[in-house]
């Protein structure tokens, strides 16, 4: 920015056709060439020239449109100051309830440590630096993740956080020595999963290897081949080779027991002959190898697949963007080695159900983070917007919308939290015992949630929360794909039975 200052005076005089010049938040813009390139055009100018414009302007724009067009910035006002806040990198929001109590000043917390405090900022910096620049940039243009930014991550070891804590993230650094692999826990993966999706890019959230987080998991618990696990884990994690998991297929989708693909041994017990086709797999258009749901003489069996002779993918257009990468998968005659079996033939439901508890946990930790970037989307929105000669803040119906979100964010928030605490605390066998429901339950609650989120946040932006860009664009993303959240991983209704069925497992012979 122009070190330059001007009286407002002088400003005044930049009222002309060949200089106008006004002033939003004590800077000086001359957009004199910029009238033609305007997209609100040029008359709205032409009414502000020489005067002061900052309530015109966040009337009607995000702040972040004045960074894009800095150089259109002459200098300052004498004597003036910017007062809105431009967020550096890894800053946190002041905004009430923008971040979690745990960062807010002033609350405390039991559940997180400094380690964890270490990795909320590696994570922040990280994720503004690198990841929300490219994931604006791949919702628009619908390209898959750059190698680039993929390399980058391993690098951090990002990919390998994604699994959970575990043995595969011990002597590894990670957020370049911000925490070491052994203290990584439960928190730290929570904290990981939500600061990502700060990116606010459904779609691109996807794209960004979560077929990977999912599928690599179980080569990593159930490949018996140590040598090879080792070599896959190692091209998976670092970047070279990518990986989804393909179970649902149009035929079955949360009703894992319906899958119609089959794996039929060769006589000579060396491989596997697989037939058949697989839906909504995430990643699938670019991926390399396909852990796969089977069907086995007598049962469900998990196959790794390498893409190769007999395998065909092609992107299904879905209500988020394709960078996703959501494919429909033919296998027609495609020849695997049967050490590629994943745990035993005709139990691979285990194999399944060993991954998902994990999985719908960071949906829910995802899910609750974007309802908070809604919340405060909304509450900047209506503390800044004119409206019938007042803030929207104003209006008591406003007032109590965001009331309601706030609530379901809190909560849900706290809940998740106590889930994480018992997590750290269970062997991972305990948790599949106790925690499958209630985990259940959670990523059921945070989409109901999201849904009303959404739907609130949609009538306190109007028009501009179903416009694809300006200044509900964060809101018209998380109406469009919310109901992702709500299907992806077992759907709420299935979960919501779930929880129920495991609660009455431990029903004691109680009579009111
Ligand atoms: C440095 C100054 C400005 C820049 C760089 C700028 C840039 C933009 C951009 C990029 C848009 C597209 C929408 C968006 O991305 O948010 C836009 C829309 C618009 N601008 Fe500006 N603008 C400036 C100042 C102003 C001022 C001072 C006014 C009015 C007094 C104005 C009135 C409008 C209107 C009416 C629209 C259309 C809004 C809508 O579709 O909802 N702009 N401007």
């Amino acid at each position: 920015m122009s070190s330059k200052t001007f009286t407002r005076a002088e400003v005044a005089k930049h009222n002309t056709e060949d200089s106008l010049w006004f002033v939003v938040d004590s800077k000086v813009y001359d957009v004199t060439d910029f009238v033609d390139a305007h997209p609100g055009g040029e008359s709205v100018l032409r009414q502000v020239a020489g005067r002061d414009a900052t309530v015109d302007f966040y009337n009607l724009h995000r702040h972040e449109v004045l960074a894009k067009y800095a150089d259109l910035c002459v200098g300052t006002v004498e004597g003036e100051k910017p007062q809105v806040i431009t967020p550096r990198p890894g800053d946190l929001s002041t905004v009430p309830y923008a971040e979690p109590l745990w960062l807010t000043p002033a609350y405390k917390s039991p559940y997180y440590n400094d380690s964890h405090r270490r990795m909320q900022k590696a994570m922040r910096v990280f994720t503004d630096t690198y990841v929300t620049p490219e994931a604006q940039a791949r919702e628009l243009d619908g390209k898959y993740i750059s190698q680039e930014l993929v390399d980058r991550m391993s690098k951090v070891g990002l990919l390998h956080m994604r699994l959970g804590p575990g043995k595969h993230l011990h002597g590894v650094e990670l957020m370049d020595g911000a925490v070491r692999g052994e203290e990584f826990d439960y928190f730290h993966d929570l904290i990981t999963a939500q600061e990502g999706v700060r990116a606010n890019a459904r779609g691109f959230q996807d794209g960004a290897l979560a077929g990977m987080v999912i599928g690599l998991p179980c080569v990593m618990h159930y490949m018996k081949d140590e040598r090879r696990r080792k070599a896959i884990m190692d091209e998976v994690l670092g970047g070279k080779k990518y990986m989804c998991l393909a179970i649902t297929e149009a035929f079955a989708g949360s009703d894992v027991a319906g899958l119609r693909t089959t794996a039929t041994k060769t006589a000579d017990g060396k491989h596997y002959v697989v037939n058949g086709t697989k839906k909504w797999i995430t990643n699938g258009v670019f991926c390399d190898y396909f852990v796969t749901g089977v069907r086995t003489d007598k049962g469900l069996s998990v196959l790794l697949i390498e893409r190769g002779e007999g395998v065909e993918t092609k992107a299904i257009k879905t209500s988020y963007s394709p960078a996703a990468g959501t494919a429909y998968i033919t296998f027609d005659n495609v020849k695997v080695p049967a050490e590629n079996l994943l745990g035993e033939e005709n139990k691979g439901i285990y194999v399944i159900l060993s991954n998902f508890n994990h999985e719908r946990w960071t949906m829910a930790c995802a899910t609750i983070r974007q309802c908070r970037t809604v919340v405060e989307e909304c509450l900047k929105w209506s503390h800044q917007r004119l409206v019938f000669g007042k803030r929207l803040i104003e209006q008591p119906v406003i007032r109590q919308k965001l009331a309601k979100m706030i609530a379901l964010v809190e909560a849900n928030q706290s809940w998740l939290e106590t889930i994480t605490y018992q997590m750290c605390h269970m062997p991972y066998k305990q948790q599949a015992q106790h925690l499958g429901g209630p985990i259940g339950l959670l990523k059921m609650s945070a989409t109901r949630a999201a849904h009303e989120v959404a739907d609130e946040a949609v009538q306190i932006f109007g028009g501009r929360g179903i416009t694809q860009s300006g200044m509900g664009r964060v809101v018209e993303m998380f109406h469009r794909t919310y109901k992702f959240d709500a299907i992806l991983g077992g759907a709420e209704e299935v979960l919501a039975d779930l929880g129920v069925r495991q609660a009455m497992r431990q029903m004691p012979n109680a009579k009111l």
